[in-house]
This record gives structure tokens, C-alpha cells and sequence, in this order.
């Protein structure tokens, strides 16, 4: 010991209650503490170094307590969490920390420490993942959330309006969150026949009538009584979902006479004279009282299914079934009808703690496009994939018995014959057919595919499915283009009864044989929702040539016309996929029509007049005529080939879009005409006068691209949405759009089909649709759900054939009434729109010389040369672009921040009678003004004023031109002149 410790003091610490006894640790005698600190020098020093005035003082300042600046080290050792209070003393100027409630440590407690310490680690990622999670939901809903006021939320007492429908308990109360007191019209009329009938549906209702859940609720429900055969042991996967009783319709799936004429006396009569149209299997939305006649059976066949008697439910739905269901097999082998309410679940899951479990399966698309997710999935994803595999695995071995099972006759008793004597050989069977596709069974079997035209469709209605499947424990999977297909595997892994996808990214996945999409053969339910979408181009030709297909072009647009007639589907190039899975589902005939197909859109039986241009025989361009005869379809035949198309057997059609075609009672629809060159000066005026949020449809990438660059040179905050941007800022503007209230969404006709964004106030279809159901469908993104909504069509006069002939596929006997815009304010919106393009011209000038000095510069570097700082031409051109450009900036600038709608400038506007309003409010409810233009009747004053001839008109005069044309050239007519086809 050295000397400097020989001379301090210590004294002796008593060893009461100390860890170490002198028995535990041989030779220890004794322990002694120092009293004396005045020998630490360095740490004299260090003090000196560190005044003592910068230490902060402790907020009760208790002199004994003084705080002590820590190195990291020292933070680090005294771990807050885990470190015992702290006793701080000073002594001598000397600060000294003693344990106050020290305990001994053991090897064994570092261990458990470690595991705690684990333990607590991931519990804390836990938290704060729910955290995270808490926060996001709160913070944003994902696209095609409902977001639900807890007000509007209902108790079950007040959902008795869906009571004859039922529909189990879960669902019901998932239904009443979202404050859906009562079905809609579509759901009333299809749901029974679904759900109790268990039958096919063909359905055709305006849009944003709640088509979702009319197929939504009785998969939903079917799915939960498989799940309880699925738990009471039986194999689902070969049990028929729908009744033996409709199997015999299969074979003769004729249309019904009524399609021809809806409401024709003649339909009237045999809906009366034959009981009800139910028994027709079609409902017309032009007489309610068929429908209520087919929901009152409907109704009556729930009467009876209270009774002991179910099989008197689906009797109802076609009483020749009644004969038919002594079919191959008995009833005992379909699944019972439901027993009303549904065997309950475990508390846990009617409470809605398993609600999460759904939630946690389904990825929102916008997560799922974050691709280091993938890179952190958790240890315990990797295990589930693991026990996954070893599922997997057994599952295969079950498989290997399944031909077994399959064969039938004495062969197959042979062979168990043979297994029971206990010989282990394999016995050859001769004239076995071998399946082509051997189904992989995962043991978590896939019950239904919805399919969808658009990606941002199928997120939207797996979130609906979500939403009602809340308190089910039902997973739903979407599965689409545009994102890591990787991550939507890992979904799929886990065995989602539902799922949601598109053509595309399915039929990828089904070409890889992801084995839960494997067991697509065996799925129970079936959903094509705007299937109207994937059918395309409905004309018959008779008379066939040699090829099979004949292709046109029609001003640029590239289309493939079906001249077969053999009901052959033709489609785009993008549902090509569809057909081959339509093919392998119904591969099997008996499996096919056990399953229950669900086929909705609100176009669903809209026609078409045929393009002029297909009258009369073709001549080609080296003279030759082709004799052909092309027909208008029918919308009998429209759904026929539907029917024949996904396999569906005696389907119940029901149609209430007879009135509107479509469009919903509560949209106000009309027009602006004007030259093209003024549909900007519309537009802005519109977007200006007129905020709230907005859809302005367009007919090409192109004219989005253009638009979206013009209105945010006006400051308008357009978003763009488009087939070729990326997914992720798809769906980043569609949401920022939802979460605007005077958004403007720039769209084709992606966005047109389906999208449920609460509060669309205005649709602007800049261009006139190429079709009548893009029409119906555009405008359907506002009015829904009840509420009310205005759509503008936007015609210039190259445009008036197609807008005639819109008006005439959509039954419109009249123009559509011309929008109010007053032409002073008019003239100041041209200015600013005029020059918002110079700028846009001037900023595409300086992009280009830019790019071409870039261009020299890389290709001197690239041949090692030096460009003369002197280059005149390139120097000249760049600065001139941008000081044009920065001229031409500010002079918007200045234009703009001028007051659009000064006060006390009279608008008057000849078609309005109260002046004054315009005068004083800068900003005004479209609606309204339309809705008071309608009613003052200024309108048709004013176009009796008008020098201009009614749009129909036009469509004469241009009808007379072409058919000029073709009798002089043999040109088909139009061919020019109709870039779009209605
Ligand atoms: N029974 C109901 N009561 C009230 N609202 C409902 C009901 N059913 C559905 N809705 C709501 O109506 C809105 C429109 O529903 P949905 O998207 O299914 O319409 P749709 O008929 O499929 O429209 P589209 O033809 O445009 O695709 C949704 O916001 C949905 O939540």
C-alpha cells in the first residue's frame, strides 16, 4: 500500500446487511471506507477546470443534493429504468453516489435481466408500433376508410330494417358503427335472394347506390358459415356452397323476354299473368312494384325460413328448382341455411378485440409500397412463414390422398380394399383422367375473389369489405399492379378467406403458383364488380372473313371488334388476363356451379347505337367490299354473354338504373359550349367561382398532363392522377384530394369507375367521354350515397356528334341545360389563362435550351473537348428563354393579384335574374346557381335568344356530311370526324 493511503483515514464499515459475509468469500476480513478525500489531485484539478456555478441547480435545492454532470459512459451505466435511486452525498467537496437499495447480482439474474431487458425492448417496439399506429389511424384515414362521426354510430335496436334480411349479428353490428340504418334499394332487392336463396346475381343500380355491399354482406356471411363447417371438421373445400336446386338451370341459362322491352305491357302481363318477376329472374327498376312483388317472396321465403323447413327459401327463388333438386346430390351434402343469429364467436371476437387481427393482415397499399418494410419484417413473420411451410408440407401430404377421395366406382373400393388388408403397394388404375392442375390445399382455404378494373377500386372495396367483415375475424387481402408483389405474397401467406385484386397482378401471382391462390378452383364466391368495364366493344357482325378478328383504327384509337358469333367476349389489352381465369374456374363444371357469383355495375345493360361507320358493308382500301351485317346489341344479349362469359347459372338479374340510366336521381347535369380554345377560360372561371372539390375528367394522359401544368400555373393546386404515374403518388394525390374540400383532381378515366370520395361536389368532364358509361360513371363520382352533386360536360363544336349521340344512348330527349357564366368575368379569366400559357410555352422553351446546352456539354466531355465560353448561339438562347420566362412570371404574378370578382363591378348576366349575387360574393355554390338558373327558366329564354342551333341539331347536319363522304370515296364515314365512339 502506498504511503499517501497509509496516511488517509479510514474507518470500518459495519457488514450488516452487506452481500459478502466473511464465510462466503474465504480470507475477507473486514471492510473499511475512506474518510479522507483530500488526495485526489486530478480530480481537484478537473474540479477548478469545471466551476462550480456552471452545474445547474437542483430544483428543491437541497444542499446536500448537487448534480453532477455525467460523462455518456456514466449515462449509460445508470440506465434510469433499471438503476436503484440514487443517494447523492457530498462530502469535502467530493461527490460520492451510494446504492441505497443495491441488491446482490447472480449470474442467473444477468440472464433473466438480459431476457427482461429482451423482453422489454420488444415490448416497447410494441408500444410504440402501436403508438405509431394510433397516431396514423387517427391522424389519416387510408383511402376508402369510412371515416365514421361516433354520433351517426347506431345501436342495434335501431337496425330493424335489416332484420328480414338476416344478416348475422357481426356484420350487423359493423353495419350499424358506420350508421347504415337501412339497406339501400339495390340491397333490398338482392341481398334475400343472395343470401337465403343463394343464387346469382346480375346487378345493374345508379352509382353510389352501395353496389359493394349488396355483394360484400353475403359473401361476408357465407364465408362465416363455411368457417363453422370448416370448425365442426368438415372439408370445405369440396363442399357446394350454393343448392343442388338451381344445377340444373346451368345448362339453359336463356335470358329473359323482359330485357327486351323493360316495361313493355307485354313484360307487364307476364310478370302478372306468371306470379312474380322473381320467377323470370329479373326485376326492372321501372315499375317498383315488381320489385316489391319479388321482395315481398322473398320475404315470404324468409318466413319460412324461420320455420324448420330452409329449403322453402330457395324454392321461392324459381319454383321449377322444386323438381330439380333430386339432383346427383342429396341436400344433406350442401350447407344448411343459416340459423338466424349466427352461432356466436368468442366473446373476444364479438367485442372486437380481434378486430385488429383483420386490420393487422391488411396492408394498405400506401404501406405496402414502402419497400424496406421488407427488409424489417420481425422474427416472428419469419416463423410464421416457417410453421407456414411445415403446413405446407403436411398439407401436401394430405394431398397425396386426395385422388382418393376423388375416385369413384369399384376401382377406388379396390384400392381401399387393398390399404385394409394391410399390402403397402401401389395399385395402376387404368383410364384415370389426370387433372391438369393439381390444386394445392393449404388448409386455409381461399373462399372468395372480388376482381376490380383499377387498382385504386380494389383498395377501396377491400376497405369497405374491412369495414363490415370488422367483427368477423375475416382477413381480405388486396392484391394489385403497380406495388411489391414480394409483400402482397406475405399477405397471402397468411390465408385470407377474401381476396381483392385485379387481372394483372393476379394472374402474375397465379403464373408463380402462390399456393394460397393455388386453391382458386375451390373458391365459394365469385365478385366482378364494373364488369361492364372488362367487356368491351358489344357488336355482333354476321358474315365472317377469314380471320378471326377484325382490327381498326378510329383516329388513332386502336380497337379490336368481336365479329364471332359464338358469344366470344373481346376486351381490351389490359383484361386479357380475365378470360384464362374465367376458364380455370369453371374448369370444373360441378365446382363452377357450386359456386355463387356476384356481377354489379351501374352500366350494366346500357347499349349502344352503332357507329355509323359499321352500317353497310366494308369497303377496303383497295376497293374490295366485304359483305357484313352488324347488329345492335340488346341488353338481353349483353348479359347473356356475360352469363355465359363468368359461368353463371340461373342468375337473378336485377335493373333499377331503367329511369337515369345510371346516373343518380340526385345529380344535376349540364353543359358549356364553347369554342376548344375556351375550355380553359370555363375551367378556370368554374374552379375560381365555384370552389369545392373537384374531379375534372379528361379523355388522354396528354390532356391531364397539360391541364394539371396550366392550373398550377394558375394556382389552382391541381392533382394529377393517371394510368402511367407511379402507384404510390396515385394514391398520395388521391388521398390529399379526399382530405382538400376544394381539391381538384385532374383525371382519365382511371379515377372514373367506382371511387367513393365522400364530398365530390362538382364533375367536369373536360372533354365529352368516349363512351356513354364512362359518362355515367364520371359523373357518379359526386351525388352519392343521396347526396346531391353537379356534372358539367364541356362540348366544343368538333365535339357535337359524340355529344349527340351520348344524349341519345343516355335517352335524353333535350340538350343538356347550359350552364350560367357571366362573359365580363369571362374576359379577365381569358387574359390570365392567355398568359399562364406563355408562360408555360416560355418555361418549355428554357427547359429545352437548357437541355440542349446540357446535351453539348456532356458530348464535349465525352470527346474530351473545350467548348468555347464564346459559344454565342447556345449563351444567347438560354438567357433569353429564361429572362422571357422571368418576365413573363411576374406579369402573371401581377395579373393575378388583382381581385378576380371586384366588388360593386355588375356581372349582370342576361340569364340570371337576381345580379346582385354575383356582385357581392366572390365564391358561390355551383349547385345552386345551376338549380336557380333551371327554375327561373332564364335558360330557355335565353337560348330561344341564342343565334346558335341546339347541339342535337348539329349532329344532322354532320350525320348527312359523312354519309356524303361515304358515298363518294367509300371512306367510312366519321372516320375522321369521331375520334371518340359513344
Ligand atoms: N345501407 C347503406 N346505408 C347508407 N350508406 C351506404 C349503405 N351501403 C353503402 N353505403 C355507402 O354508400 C356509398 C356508395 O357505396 P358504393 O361505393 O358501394 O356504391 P356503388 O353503387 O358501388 O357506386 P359505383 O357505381 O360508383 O361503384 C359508400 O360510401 C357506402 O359506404
Amino acid at each position: 500500500m502506498s504511503k499517501k493511503l497509509k496516511n488517509m483515514k479510514w474507518a470500518s464499515v459495519p457488514l450488516e446487511g452487506f452481500p459478502i459475509s466473511s464465510e462466503d468469500f474465504h480470507g475477507f476480513v473486514g471492510l473499511e471506507e475512506c474518510t479522507d478525500y483530500g488526495f485526489d489531485k486530478e480530480s481537484k484539478k478537473q474540479n477548478k477546470k469545471k466551476p462550480e456555478k456552471k452545474r445547474k441547480a437542483p430544483s428543491d435545492s437541497n444542499p446536500k443534493e448537487v448534480p453532477v454532470k455525467k460523462t455518456k459512459k456514466e449515462k449509460k451505466a445508470a440506465n434510469p429504468k433499471q438503476s436503484v435511486p440514487a443517494e447523492i452525498i457530498e462530502n469535502q467537496g467530493f461527490v460520492v453516489e451510494s446504492c441505497v437499495k443495491a441488491k446482490p447480482t447472480t449470474g442467473k439474474d444477468t440472464i433473466e435481466s438480459k431476457n427482461n431487458k429482451k423482453d422489454k425492448q420488444k415490448q416497447d417496439k410494441n408500444n410504440k408500433n402501436e403508438k405509431k399506429k394510433k397516431v396514423a389511424k387517427k391522424s389519416k384515414p387510408r383511402l376508402g376508410e369510412n371515416t365514421v362521426d361516433i354520433d351517426s354510430q347506431l345501436s342495434l335496436d335501431e337496425m330493424q330494417a335489416w332484420s328480414a334480411l338476416q344478416i348475422p349479428e357481426e356484420i350487423l353490428k359493423a353495419l350499424a358503427e358506420q350508421g347504415f340504418s337501412k339497406p339501400t334499394k339495390i340491397q333490398e332487392l338482392t341481398l334475400p335472394s343472395a343470401m337465403l336463396g343463394r343464387r346469382d346475381i346480375l346487378g345493374a343500380a345508379e352509382t353510389g347506390s352501395g353496389k359493394t355491399l349488396a355483394f360484400g354482406i353475403p359473401i361476408l356471411s357465407g364465408i362465416m358459415k363455411l368457417k363453422e363447417q370448416e370448425a365442426a371438421g368438415i372439408d370445405v373445400y369440396d363442399v357446394p356452397y350454393k343448392k343442388s336446386s338451381v344445377k340444373k338451370k346451368t345448362t339453359e341459362t336463356k335470358p329473359k323476354k323482359v330485357f327486351s322491352k323493360k316495361g313493355s305491357k307485354k313484360a307487364k302481363a307476364n310478370k302478372n299473368k306468371n306470379g312474380e318477376s322473381s320467377e323470370e329472374g329479373y326485376i326492372s327498376g321501372e315499375s317498383d312494384s315488381s320489385a316489391d312483388d319479388d321482395k315481398g317472396s322473398d320475404n315470404d321465403s324468409e318466413n319460412d325460413a324461420s320455420g324448420s323447413d330452409n329449403e322453402n327459401q330457395s324454392d321461392n327463388e324459381g319454383q321449377s328448382d322444386e323438381q330439380d333438386s333430386n339432383d346427383e346430390k342429396s341436400d344433406d351434402e350442401f350447407l344448411e341455411e343459416y340459423d338466424v343469429p349466427i352461432k356466436k364467436k368468442k366473446e373476444s371476437v364479438v367485442d372486437g378485440n380481434n378486430s385488429d387481427d383483420s386490420e393487422e393482415n391488411y396492408v394498405h397499399l400506401s404501406e405496402m409500397l414502402d419497400s424496406d418494410d421488407l427488409a424489417d419484417s420481425s422474427d416472428e413473420e419469419n416463423d410464421f412463414v416457417e410453421s407456414n411451410n411445415g403446413e405446407n408440407s403436411e398439407e401436401d401430404n394430405s394431398d397425396e390422398s386426395e385422388p382418393d377421395d376423388e375416385l369413384e366406382g369399384s376401382d377406388h373400393e379396390d384400392v381401399g380394399d387393398e390399404n385394409e388388408t394391410g399390402v403397402g403397394c401401389v395399385k395402376v388404375i387404368d383410364d384415370i383422367e389426370m387433372p391438369g392442375h393439381v390444386v394445392n390445399k393449404t388448409g386455409k382455404p381461399l373462399y372468395a375473389l372480388i376482381l376490380t378494373p383499377t387498382r385504386e377500386l380494389a383498395m377501396q372495396i377491400s376497405r369497405h369489405l374491412i369495414s363490415a367483415a370488422k367483427y368477423t375475424g375475416i382477413r381480405v387481402a388486396t392484391i394489385v399492379g403497380g406495388m411489391a408483389a414480394v409483400k402482397q405474397e406475405r399477405l397471402l401467406r397468411a390465408g385470407p378467406e377474401v381476396v381483392v385484386a385485379t387481372p394483372g397482378r393476379l394472374a402474375e401471382l397465379l403464373g408463380q403458383r402462390q399456393p394460397h391462390l393455388d386453391q382458386l378452383e375451390h373458391i365459394k364466391f365469385l365478385a366482378i364488380d364494373e364488369t361492364d368495364r372488362m367487356v368491351e366493344r358489344n357488336h355482333l357482325v354476321e358474315h365472317l372473313p377469314t380471320q378471326p378478328f377484325f382490327r381498326f383504327r378510329i383516329a388513332g384509337v386502336q380497337t379490336f371488334l368481336a365479329i364471332d358469333e359464338t358469344d366470344r367476349m373481346v376486351e381490351r389489352n389490359h383484361f386479357l388476363e380475365l378470360h384464362p381465369l374465367l376458364a380455370r374456374l369453371n374448369a370444373d363444371e360441378a365446382r363452377g356451379r357450386a359456386r355463387q357469383n356476384f356481377v354489379f355495375s351501374a352500366t350494366l345493360t346500357m347499349v349502344h347505337d352503332l357507329p355509323s361507320h359499321f352500317k353497310g358493308n366494308k369497303v377496303t382500301k383497295r376497293g374490295k367490299i366485304i359483305k357484313r351485317k352488324v347488329h345492335k346489341m340488346t341488353p338481353e344479349q349483353k348479359l347473356k354473354k356475360l352469363i355465359t362469359m363468368i359461368g353463371m347459372t340461373d342468375p337473378k338479374v336485377v335493373d333499377i338504373t331503367t329511369q337515369n340510366l345510371g346516373t343518380a336521381e340526385t345529380l344535376t347535369e349540364c353543359r358549356i359550349s364553347c369554342a376548344l380554345d375556351q375550355k380553359d377560360h370555363y375551367l378556370y372561371y368554374i374552379l375560381q367561382r365555384h370552389p369545392g372539390r373537384t374531379i375534372v375528367f379528361c379523355n388522354s394522359i396528354g390532356s391531364v398532363k397539360r391541364l394539371a401544368q396550366l392550373l398550377g400555373l394558375l394556382k389552382c393546386s391541381p392533382l394529377p392522377l393517371h394510368a402511367s404515374m407511379p402507384q404510390r403518388q396515385r394514391i398520395k394525390n388521391l388521398e390529399r384530394f379526399r382530405d382538400d374540400p376544394h381539391g381538384v383532381l385532374v383525371a382519365t378515366d382511371v379515377a372514373a369507375r367506382g371511387l367513393d370520395i365522400p364530398g365530390v361536389d362538382h364533375v367536369i368532364h373536360y372533354q365529352v367521354p368516349r363512351t356513354a358509361e364512362n359518362y355515367v360513371h364520371r359523373s357518379g363520382r359526386t351525388a352519392r350515397a343521396t347526396k346531391e352533386g353537379l356534372t358539367i360536360l364541356m362540348v366544343e363544336p368538333g365535339e357535337a356528334l359524340n355529344y349527340a349521340k351520348l344524349c341519345r344512348t343516355l335517352n335524353k330527349t333535350t340538350d343538356l341545360p347550359t350552364f350560367p357564366v357571366p362573359s365580363p368575368i369571362l374576359n379577365s379569366m381569358r387574359d390570365i389563362v392567355t398568359l399562364a400559357r406563355e408562360v408555360d410555352r416560355a418555361a418549355l422553351t428554357h427547359r429545352r435550351s437548357q437541355q440542349e446546352a446540357g446535351w453539348l456539354d456532356k458530348a464535349a466531355k465525352d470527346m474530351d473537348m473545350l467548348v468555347d465560353e464564346d459559344f454565342v448561339p447556345r449563351k444567347h438562347a438560354q438567357a433569353s428563354s429564361s429572362k422571357d420566362l422571368q418576365f413573363k412570371k411576374k406579369q402573371l404574378d401581377a395579373l393575378m393579384a388583382r381581385p378576380l370578382f371586384p366588388r360593386g363591378f355588375s356581372y349582370k348576366y342576361p340569364s340570371l335574374n337576381d345580379p346582385d349575387v354575383l356582385g357581392v360574393r366572390s365564391e358561390e355554390n355551383a349547385l345552386q346557381v345551376m338549380k336557380t338558373a333551371i327554375q327561373s327558366g332564364e335558360l330557355k329564354r335565353e337560348k330561344r335568344k341564342s343565334k346558335n342551333a341546339p347541339l342535337l341539331k348539329l349532329e344532322k347536319k354532320s350525320r348527312s356530311r359523312n354519309s356524303r363522304r361515304v358515298k363518294k370515296g367509300g371512306k367510312k364515314g366519321g372516320e375522321k370526324s369521331t375520334p371518340q365512339e359513344t
